[in-house]
């Protein structure tokens, strides 16, 4: 990322205000990943589809959700298809989805909330691209989700403890994504700017090893 000095006397070092990414950071993003997709892992409620779609605007590249690919697939909803045909059934087409779409070029994937938690997707996801896991505490995830009914898995009498045990168990898997970015509540532009940084600073690296 270009450097900048800022005055900003709110800014924390651990809250480091960020420049806007720029055209040129945004190219040497886009260099930098080569034909490798990104692709935004985390919890139900985390952002992934939002922030996805407007990460691959950012950087003028395609965007591809892995729960609309498989509905497309199977001509029915998620919760349809959990309904029906049970859940792994659903992880089997989302594990196939997944290694499609990193089978053709850069772009940005947001996959399902569980779809990390398969070893083969996650070593698909090594070598074919970038990941990034959106991290967001539970209270902000539960906000989010509480608005919406589409997620099978929270269409239950205790949706806050199944969330707290999916976050418990999948957090260390999360935790292997190549990059960390927090998605607080605020403007979705702020948190595609934290992941476009994290991105500038991860590439620069691989080419410019410390
Ligand atoms: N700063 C933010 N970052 C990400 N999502 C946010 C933010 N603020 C509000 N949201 C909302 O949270 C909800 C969940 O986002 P979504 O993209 O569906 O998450 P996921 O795909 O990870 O389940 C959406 O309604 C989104 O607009
Ligand atoms: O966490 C999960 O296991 C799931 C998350 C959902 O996607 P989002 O994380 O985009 O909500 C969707 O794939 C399905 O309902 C299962
Ligand atoms: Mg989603």
């Amino acid at each position: 990322m270009t450097s900048h000095s800022s005055s900003n006397a709110a800014t924390t070092l651990d809250e480091a205000y960020q420049p806007r990414a720029n055209a040129a950071d945004i190219a040497r993003i886009r260099e930098g990943l080569g034909t490798r997709a990104i692709v935004i892992v985390g919890m139900m409620g985390a952002g992934k589809s939002s922030i996805g779609r407007r990460l691959a605007q950012a950087l003028h590249i395609e965007f591809v959700d892995s729960d609309d690919e498989i509905e497309k697939a199977a001509n029915l909803t998620i919760p349809e298809i959990f309904e029906t045909y049970g859940e792994a059934h659903f992880r089997d087409g989302e594990r196939k989805v997944i290694a499609r779409l990193l089978s053709d070029g850069s772009k940005v994937i947001a996959v399902g909330g569980g779809a990390f938690e398969n070893p083969q997707t996650r070593q698909d996801i090594a070598e074919h691209g970038l990941s990034i896991w959106l991290k967001a505490d539970f209270e902000t995830l539960m906000a989010r989700v509480r608005r919406r009914s589409h997620r099978p898995l929270l269409q239950n009498p205790d949706p806050e403890g199944t969330m707290l045990r999916l976050l418990d168990a999948r957090a260390p898997n999360y935790a292997l994504a190549d990059l960390t970015v927090p998605s607080r509540d605020g403007a979705h532009a702020d948190v595609v700017q934290a992941c476009l940084h994290a991105l500038g600073a991860h590439l620069q690296n691989e080419t410019d090893p410390k």
